[in-house]
């Protein structure tokens, strides 16, 4: 189905999007970014890869790492535990807010996709260390991109751990909530770690393959994360996964789906595909302006939508 001159062809008419969007500044080291750059890769359960753009481009998680993050500590704390400390409804609010934090009771953040509910997630990776943390999470990813060599780019960690004000004001609402109990400046270096972690959309589709194959590895076999663990995580991409526009890109889209302030988008496509996408030209929600529109072609084309 999937022809590389047709993709080409996408990825040209989605870049004209990109005059309508901004690369995120809040964390200066992204503000580097240039808007025009638009890159995708779809991963197939046969090993096909079918890419366009300058793939060799590497993108930082930033929020696509909560998904990520969840799934681990799912696998380490188990479902209770977890959903004990964060809920699992949408907030209609910006990816930042506080707002709801104070509103809603007890004082839990509403789910693990708003930066709330994703530092009361890394808080719950298991390790000794931040070290040992941070070490856990990287080899996670490696496995589910087959790719050993999957590390975080300094620059950007620093820069975020350096102007991060509001996440750890979030942080400290939830050390006086009883959320989290770690010091929140180690609690933040591992968060901005997680954050910084870099690949190229090639990597970021072969993990979204992995979601899409429940949890399974379609080329080792291995079964990487439980298939309950890959279902839970699916569906909050589905209801919070673009922050507050999840249900305007269900409807136009309809495809599970986590995006982050670099422009990074991951989808799994369920049975079928991985997508991953790097478009820094955000719009006004935080979300990839070019890489929804080259979601929205791709879905309409192939009938991806999951609804
Ligand atoms: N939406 C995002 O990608 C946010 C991630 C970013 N590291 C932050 O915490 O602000």
């Amino acid at each position: 189905m999937y022809t590389k001159s047709e993709l080409e062809q996408f990825v040209k008419q989605a870049k004209q999007y990109a005059r309508y969007g901004k690369v995120a500044d809040y964390i200066p080291a992204l503000g580097k970014a240039n808007p025009n750059d638009l890159s995708i890769a779809i991963y197939m359960p046969d090993g096909n890869v079918i890419d366009a753009g300058d793939t060799t481009h590497k993108v930082t998680l930033q929020s696509i790492s909560k998904i990520i993050a969840l799934a681990l500590v799912l696998m380490d704390r188990g479902e209770q535990e977890v959903f004990r400390k964060v809920g699992m409804e949408p907030t209609g609010d910006p990816f930042n807010s506080i707002a709801k934090l104070e509103e809603v009771q007890p004082a839990k953040p509403l789910n693990p996709m708003i930066n709330a509910g994703a530092l009361a997630v890394t808080h719950m990776i298991a390790g000794a260390s931040v070290t040992e943390r941070f070490e856990r999470l990287l080899q996670f990813v490696r496995k589910l991109a087959g790719n050993p060599t999957i590390t975080y780019s300094e620059e950007v960690a620093q820069s975020e751990f350096e102007t991060a004000f509001l996440n750890r004001s979030l942080c400290y609402f939830l050390k006086q909530h009883g959320i989290i109990n770690e010091d929140v400046e180690e609690l933040m270096d591992l968060y901005t770690k997680q954050c910084a972690i870099e690949m190229t959309c090639d990597d970021l589709a072969r993990i979204g393959l992995v979601f899409a194959m429940d949890g399974r590895d379609p080329f080792t076999g291995e079964q990487i994360m439980p298939l309950d663990v890959a279902r839970i995580c699916k569906t909050f991409m589905v209801t919070c996964g673009m922050y507050n526009a999840s249900g305007e890109f269900a409807i136009k889209i309809g495809i599970p789906a986590k995006s982050g302030v670099s422009g990074g988008i991951l989808a799994a496509v369920p049975g079928r595909c991985g997508i991953g996408i790097f478009g820094p030209a955000l719009d006004e929600k935080g979300n990839s302006i070019t890489g929804m529109k080259l979601l929205e072609l791709l879905s309409k084309t192939y009938s991806l939508s999951i609804f």
